[in-house]
C-alpha cells in the first residue's frame, strides 16, 4: 500500500469485517466489534492490535495487524501486518472438523507470540469464510466454525459475538473493488474513473464494476445490484459472486464430479488432461481420480468444448463491460504469471485473446507442460471460456492482471475510512453511529431505483 495513505486510516480498522445484517435491508459493517479502548484519553502513544483470518476453499491466512495511535485528536496508523497462511483450508476437513480448528489454532499461536501479553484481552480475532464453506451443508459448514469459535473462546483474545462466519459472496467483490478502486486513487476527487474487478478464487469467482449506463442498471436482475456510501458518495455496484465457478471447483465441473457422490474407485476423464494421466486429487475433503482420455481427443478443441459446458448460458453477461476494461486478480494472476503472460512481481496487461493463444499453446503440447500442472492446459481453457463465453468479454477486453499483496488483504477497505475522529467516536453507540452515516450497504437497490423512477 502507498505509504502516503497509511495516514488514512480508522480506528476500528482491525475490528474485522463482521458484515452484521441488519435487521433492515441494511448491511452494518462493525457493529458490536468495537474492543473497549480503541480511543485512549491521555495516552501519548498507544499500541494495538486485531487478529483477521481469511478463510478460503484453498487456504486459511492470518493477518495480525499492529496500528499504533499516537495522540488521542489523531487516528490510530498501520504499523505492520503478520501474514501467513496454511493449506489446505478448513472445508477440506469437512469430516474432521476439531482437525480443522487445529490449523487455526496453529496460526493463532503465532498471534499469541506477535501481541503483547497484556493487550491480549482488547485484541479482537475474527474470521470470515469463503466460498469453500459455503459449498459444504450447512451442518458440516456449522461443525467447523463451532469448532474455531471453541478455538477463539479458550484463547486468551477478545472474541466478538459474531466473530465466525461466513462471508457473503457479494461483499467479497465489494472489498475486492473498494480496495483496488482507493489503491488507483478513484475514490477521492473528480473525474472518478473506477475500474471493474475480476476475483478467481478456488471455489467461487467475483465479478464487480460501477455500471456508467441506465439501461444496465435496468436490465440486471436486482440481487447483482447493491449500493454503499463512502466518502459521502453513493455508488450502485454491479456485483455477483458464482458460487461453484471458482478455477478448483470449475475442475471438478469439468470432470463431472462436482457434487456428485464419489464411489469408491471411480475415474473422471478429460480431453484437457495429458493421454497417460491418472492422478488423485483431494478438494472439499473429497478424494478424486482423474485422468486423461487415453483413447479419445486430446487438445484445445474439445478440452474447450468440455469447458464450454460448464459456463455457457450460466453467467448473467452486462453489455456494458465488453468494452470496458477490467482488473484481474487471484486465479487470474496465478496462471498469467504460471505462464509468462505476466511477470511474477510486476503483474501486467493482458487482453482476454492472450488467455485463449496460451490455452492452446498448452493444450496442444501436452506432454511439455506437463510437469508445471497437468491442469493447466484445463485451467487456462476456462479462464478463456468464463471470460469469453461466461461473462461476455471480447477478445480485445484488457484485463490489467497485478498482484498486489492488499489485495488479499480483507481488511484494507476498513482502513480508508476516516468516518469520525475519537472525539465524536467515545462511545460504543457514538463509533456505531459514525460508521453507519460512512459506509451503509442497501440491498435491493433495484427495487429502490424502480420506485424512484415510478415516482418521476
Ligand atoms: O493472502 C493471499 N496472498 C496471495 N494470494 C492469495 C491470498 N489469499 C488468496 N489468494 C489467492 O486466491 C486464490 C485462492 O482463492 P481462495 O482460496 O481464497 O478461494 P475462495 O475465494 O473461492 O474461497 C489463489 O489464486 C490465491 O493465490
Ligand atoms: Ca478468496
Amino acid at each position: 500500500m502507498a505509504s502516503s495513505r497509511l495516514p488514512i486510516l480508522i480506528a476500528l480498522a482491525f475490528s474485522s469485517l463482521p458484515f452484521v445484517l441488519s435487521h433492515s435491508n441494511r448491511v452494518m459493517w462493525f457493529q458490536d466489534f468495537f474492543p473497549p479502548n480503541v480511543c485512549p484519553i491521555n495516552a501519548k502513544a498507544n499500541t494495538f492490535y486485531g487478529i483477521m483470518f481469511d478463510a478460503g476453499s484453498t487456504g486459511t491466512r492470518i493477518h495480525i495487524y499492529t496500528f499504533v495511535q499516537k495522540s488521542p485528536e489523531n487516528l490510530p496508523e498501520l504499523e505492520g501486518e503478520i501474514f501467513e497462511s496454511v493449506k489446505p483450508g478448513l472445508s477440506a476437513y469437512a469430516d474432521q472438523p476439531e482437525k480443522g480448528a487445529e490449523t487455526v489454532k496453529k496460526l493463532l499461536d503465532m498471534a499469541i507470540d506477535a501481541v503483547p501479553p497484556h493487550l491480549w484481552k482488547k485484541t479482537p480475532v475474527v474470521l470470515k469464510a469463503t466460498a469453500g464453506l459455503r459449498l459444504l451443508s450447512e451442518e458440516k459448514a456449522q461443525a467447523l466454525l463451532s469448532e474455531v469459535k471453541e478455538v477463539f473462546e479458550e484463547s486468551p483474545f477478545l472474541v466478538p459475538e459474531d466473530s465466525v462466519g461466513i462471508m457473503d459472496g457479494s461483499h467479497e467483490g465489494i472489498l475486492a473493488w473498494i480496495t483496488v478502486n482507493f489503491l488507483t486513487g478513484q475514490l477521492s476527487g473528480q473525474n472518478q474513473q473506477t475500474v471493474g474487478t475480476l476475483d478467481l478464487g478456488g471455489a467461487s469467482t467475483q465479478i464487480t464494476f460501477l455500471p456508467r449506463f441506465e439501461e444496465t442498471l435496468k436490465e440486471t436482475p436486482g440481487d447483482f445490484l447493491t449500493s454503499f456510501e463512502m466518502f459521502n458518495s453513493t455508488y450502485k455496484l454491479y456485483t455477483h459472486s458464482y458460487l461453484g465457478f471458482g478455477l478448483k471447483a470449475a475442475r471438478l465441473a469439468t470432470l463431472g464430479a462436482l457434487n456428485m457422490e464419489v464411489v469408491d474407485g471411480q475415474m473422471f476423464h478429460s480431453s484437457c488432461l495429458p493421454r497417460q494421466l491418472e492422478a488423485e486429487w483431494h478438494f472439499g475433503g473429497v478424494k478424486y481420480r482423474y485422468g486423461g482420455n487415453k483413447e479419445g481427443e486430446t487438445g484445445f478443441k474439445p478440452c474447450y468444448l468440455e469447458v464450454l459446458k460448464v459456463v455457457k448460458g450460466k453467467l448473467h453477461q452486462p453489455d456494458e463491460i465488453r468494452g470496458s476494461s477490467f482488473y484481474a486478480f487471484s486465479y487470474y494472476y496465478d496462471r498469467a504469471a504460471d505462464t509468462n503472460l505476466i511477470d511474477y512481481e510486476q503483474g501486467g496487461v493482458l487482453e482476454v485473446r492472450d488467455f485463449e493463444r496460451k490455452a492452446k499453446e498448452v493444450c496442444d503440447n501436452m506432454e511439455r507442460y506437463n510437469s508445471a500442472s497437468p491442469f493447466l492446459c484445463m485451467d487456462l481453457t476456462y479462464i478463456t471460456a468464463l471470460l469469453k463465453e461466461g461473462f461476455g468479454f471480447r477478445d480485445n477486453t484488457v484485463l490489467q492482471v497485478n498482484q498486489r499483496k492488499e489485495l488479499q488483504n480483507p481488511l484494507l477497505p476498513l482502513l480508508f475510512f476516516k468516518p469520525f475522529t475519537c472525539h465524536e467516536a467515545d462511545t460504543h453507540k457514538g463509533r456505531v453511529d459514525a460508521i453507519h452515516k460512512a459506509f451503509l450497504i442497501h440491498k435491493n437497490v433495484k427495487g429502490k431505483y424502480q420506485e424512484k423512477k415510478k415516482q418521476k
